[in-house]
């Protein structure tokens, strides 16, 4: 759907009115709420705010299933005063999206922010759990050590006596799966749930370029050189502070398969085959009991990008394998 709308942009010194779509409208009407404290503040009167506590999203259960109750401006001043809680507290609420009509949703925690967060993973939660985290533990200037204020939409932080600006931070973490071309290579952390094993993942140093990550994590993790990357996907991982996941195909040298594992990193890693790979995917863990003394070996769940990274790799094999 295209409509047009009364953004203006500026080309060549002359204003005009283009054709934007509904996604681009609703970009740029973020992006005004983002810079613009006041219209901020005036989406606020007809937007919808989605509450949570110490980052746990306050759920409401509906015919057997979990919703999030959303919120008016008017709602929240009421619920704010049941809970004998000041209605400034509405000035930390961050936003988070918007409709296709323009209505701004808004996130707000009334808790105290000081548990760890470990909480089930949903999607449409990442962004309100990521940015109110963010705000909690990024309160005060580094350079200063004076409090940063929050502009309205919660995008930045700002120094009043400097005026440093501060932005969410996301760190890049590249998540590899290697193949020798018929095998692929999974490995576990000593943290991880028993039997689950992933993909091999690492944060990339300052100054690295993707590739770059990706061969010395490699390397550092189990021993092994990679030739060859092929970009998959990415996606926001809110453990433990906000990553991009970048996640990538990669093959070893021929002839050069032999892992050694650096037991401070790893618990184990391993080569596992094409079938043994299939069988697990279609495992549901965690396990708690062990079965014959082991616990069963399965994958990360399919929220997670491993997942699909593994299930790409596994379907590539079936195609190749397959009479042409
Ligand atoms: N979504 C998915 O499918 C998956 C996501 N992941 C995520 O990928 C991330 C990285 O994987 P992992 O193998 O642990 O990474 P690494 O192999 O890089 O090892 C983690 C260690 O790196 C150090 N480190 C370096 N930079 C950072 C940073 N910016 N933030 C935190 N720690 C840093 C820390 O060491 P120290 O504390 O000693 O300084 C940390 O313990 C994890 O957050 C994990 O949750 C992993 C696999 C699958
Ligand atoms: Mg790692």
């Amino acid at each position: 759907m295209s409509v047009y709308c009364g953004i203006a942009c500026r080309r060549k010194s002359f204003w005009c009115y283009r054709l934007l779509s509904t996604y681009v409208t609703k970009t740029r009407y973020l992006f005004e709420l983002k810079e613009d404290d006041d219209a901020c503040k005036q989406a606020q009167q007809t937007g919808a705010f989605y509450l949570f506590h110490s980052l746990a999203p306050l759920l409401q259960t509906s015919a057997h299933r979990y919703l999030a109750p959303r919120h008016s401006l008017l709602e929240l001043k009421g619920l704010l005063g049941k809970f004998g809680q000041d209605a400034q507290r509405i000035e930390d609420s961050v936003l988070i999206g918007c409709s296709e009509q323009h209505e701004a949703w808004f996130a707000l925690d009334l808790g105290e922010l000081e548990r760890d967060w470990h909480f089930p993973v949903s999607c449409s939660r990442y962004k309100a759990q990521a940015l109110l985290h963010w705000h909690h533990t990024h309160q005060f200037c580094s350079r200063s050590g004076q409090p940063t204020k929050k502009n309205m939409a919660g995008s930045k932080r700002v120094c009043p006596s400097n005026n440093i600006i501060y932005y969410p931070q996301v760190a890049p973490v590249v998540i590899t799966l290697v193949s020798d071309g018929t095998r692929c290579l999974l490995v576990r952390q000593s943290s991880f749930p028993k039997g689950m094993y992933s993909a091999l993942a690492g944060f990339c140093d300052i100054g690295e370029s993707l590739e770059e990550t990706v061969r010395r994590e490699v390397a550092e993790e189990v021993g092994l050189e990679v030739e060859s990357l092929q970009y998959s996907a990415s996606q926001h991982w809110p453990f433990p502070n906000s990553s991009l996941m970048i996640a990538c195909h990669a093959t070893v040298k021929p002839g050069q398969t032999e892992i050694h594992v650096n037991l401070r990193e790893l618990e184990a890693a391993a080569w596992f085959s094409h079938d043994e790979v299939a069988t697990a995917l279609r495992r549901k863990g965690p396990y708690t009991e062990q079965q014959n003394e082991t616990f069963p070996f399965w994958l990360p769940p399919k929220l997670a990008i491993a997942h699909q990274l593994i299930k790409e790799w596994v379907e590539k094999q079936t195609r190749s394998s397959l009479p042409a």
